[in-house]
């Protein structure tokens, strides 16, 4: 098992004395998986994702990353994340972002090279000497994927990794992810809103609204009784209340 969680409590106090409570009961990713948590804005995807990698502190419950409590420093050994929201220094090229944040410690100068142009390759990157500041949404989003991937890691945790992407990229990405499987059997767990995209990808998918894990289902399941992962979700999600005028 690459993670498994359970009985994950976080509340936060919002303005207005209002509250947001996430309450995870279990979730389990097997090895070799790609696993996707669908749900709402608001509903507590990133929130979740945070707490599993030990970056934001759950009020409550258990979890075990790469067969470590998460709070461990080996847990994260082999793990990469990619943030919903990221920062890289506007004044840097993306190749110099990615050698000074590649956190590769036994890795020459010259290995993180042929690293960076074996990916610039894969996910179709002609702009390593362009500046942050002036690449586009989908060039920063894929700068930034660049950067998740450029570890060997085993286990990638992609926060809406396919914003503002087209479907040109988002396939080159797809594909590098199907390759890293068969090479290495790395797991992916995702969250993403453009359902299309995670339609054949996903082993399994988790439901999440208000906070709560409300449905979970394999591949097949989905495929038998939905036909597909966007009439699965909005199964649960669609308002079926009339329009009032
Ligand atoms: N640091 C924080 N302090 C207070 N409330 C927060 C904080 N971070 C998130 N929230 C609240 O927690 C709830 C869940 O937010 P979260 O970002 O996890 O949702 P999400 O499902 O990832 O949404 P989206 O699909 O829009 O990215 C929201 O109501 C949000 O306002």
């Amino acid at each position: 098992m690459i993670l498994k969680a359970q009985n994950v409590n976080k509340t936060f106090n919002k303005s207005g004395g209002n509250t947001f409570r996430l309450q995870v009961d279990e979730i389990e990713i097997s090895e070799g998986s790609f696993t996707a948590i669908l749900g709402p804005n608001g509903s507590g995807k990133s929130t979740f994702l945070k707490i599993i990698l030990d970056l934001l502190f759950a009020d409550a419950g258990n979890i075990w990353l790469m067969g470590h409590n998460h709070k461990q420093k080996q847990a994260r050994a082999k793990v990469s994340y990619l943030p919903e929201n990221y920062s890289f220094p506007d004044n840097f090229t993306v190749n110099e972002m990615l050698h000074a944040f590649s956190d590769l410690k036994e890795s020459t100068p010259r290995q993180i090279d042929h690293k960076i142009s074996k990916l610039a390759n894969a996910f179709n990157v002609e702009f390593l000497d362009k500046k942050i500041k002036n690449l586009s949404k989908g060039m920063t989003q894929t700068a930034a994927l660049m950067h998740t991937f450029l570890a060997d890691d085993q286990f990638y945790i992609l926060d809406e990794p396919f914003n503002g992407l087209d479907a040109v990229q988002k396939k080159a990405i797809m594909d590098y992810i199907f390759t890293l499987q068969k090479e290495r059997n790395i797991s992916i767990l995702i969250t993403t809103h453009i359902l299309s995209d995670i339609d054949k990808t996903c082993d399994s998918l988790y439901l999440i609204k208000d906070g709560r894990i409300i449905n979970s289902a394999t591949k097949g399941e989905i495929q038998n009784q939905f036909g597909s992962v966007e009439d699965y979700y909005l199964n649960y999600f669609e308002t079926k209340d009339p329009v009032r005028s």
